[in-house]
């Protein structure tokens, strides 16, 4: 099918926050249409790279979006979200505000409230629109953030490190969401610290310490010496 997501073009894009050179002459190409996983040890700069692409961050270099047609959405599920537990916004209202037309504190349209259920129930949480953000568990909040990046649907899908609090029906859940992504050509960029599940569903990684490490299959990346030199000191950022 053709791909309705767009093309990313990255190069020699650097980053000094502080005194700290973050990401340093990198280069990367994200092709339309497909899941392209970022990987790489703690503080390696795949966040940063993402707010770079946001337009959040003064970097050098250029990082550019080449859409098919005019722009079209983009999505976004944040690394972590917190939410104070005292804080009365329930799941319904949080993705009631999806609806953007309307004021947030008037009750939703029922479309907007028929919407929100299928959303939920997309990712497995049906039926509990009346929950407290607050009151969530991590897997439940990310569940939830996963739903608001989903609707309206998104052209280019930004996930970092989606699954991290997941169980296994999450897990699955999110493997189905991200195959019905493909068919639908999204381009989905996504952060991730599983390998096994990279392996599973990327269709090409790039590994990133302050510079590109490793550029290629997810197969080649799972050869054990490649793993090692991904995660180590030797190519973490020295
Ligand atoms: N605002 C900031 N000011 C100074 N340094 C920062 C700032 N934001 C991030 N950094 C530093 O930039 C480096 C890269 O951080 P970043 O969050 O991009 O890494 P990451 O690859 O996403 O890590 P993780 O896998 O742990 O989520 C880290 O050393 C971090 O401390």
């Amino acid at each position: 099918m053709t791909a309705r997501g767009p093309g990313i073009a990255i190069q020699n894009l650097s980053l000094t926050l502080g005194r700290t050179e973050v990401l340093s002459g990198v280069d990367m190409t994200v092709a339309p249409g497909s899941i392209h996983a970022l990987v790489g040890p703690n503080g390696g700069g795949k966040s940063s790279l993402i707010r770079c692409l946001l337009g959040q961050m003064p970097h050098r270099g250029t990082v550019s979006l080449n859409w098919p047609a005019r722009p079209g959405r983009i999505g976004y599920v944040p690394q972590a979200l917190q939410f104070d537990a005292g804080l009365p916004m329930t799941v319904g209202d949080f993705l009631g505000t999806l609806d953007g037309n309307r004021p947030g504190f008037l009750k939703p349209r029922r479309a907007t409230r028929d919407l929100v259920e299928a959303q939920l129930a997309r990712v497995g949480m049906a039926g509990k629109s009346g929950r407290r953000m607050g009151a969530l568990s991590g897997g439940e909040r990310q569940r939830v953030l996963m739903a608001q990046a989903l609707e309206p649907a998104p052209d280019l899908l930004i996930l970092d490190e989606p699954m991290s609090a997941l169980d296994e029906s999450g897990g699955a859940i999110f493997a189905e969401v991200m195959q019905s992504l493909r068919r639908d050509g999204v381009t989905v960029l996504w952060i991730e610290h599983d390998l096994l599940a990279v392996r599973r569903l990327a269709d090409h990684v790039t590994g990133l310490a302050r510079r590109v490490i490793f550029d290629g299959q997810p197969e080649a990346m799972l050869d054990a010496d490649r793993v090692l030199d991904l995660f180590s000191q030797r190519s973490a950022v020295a």
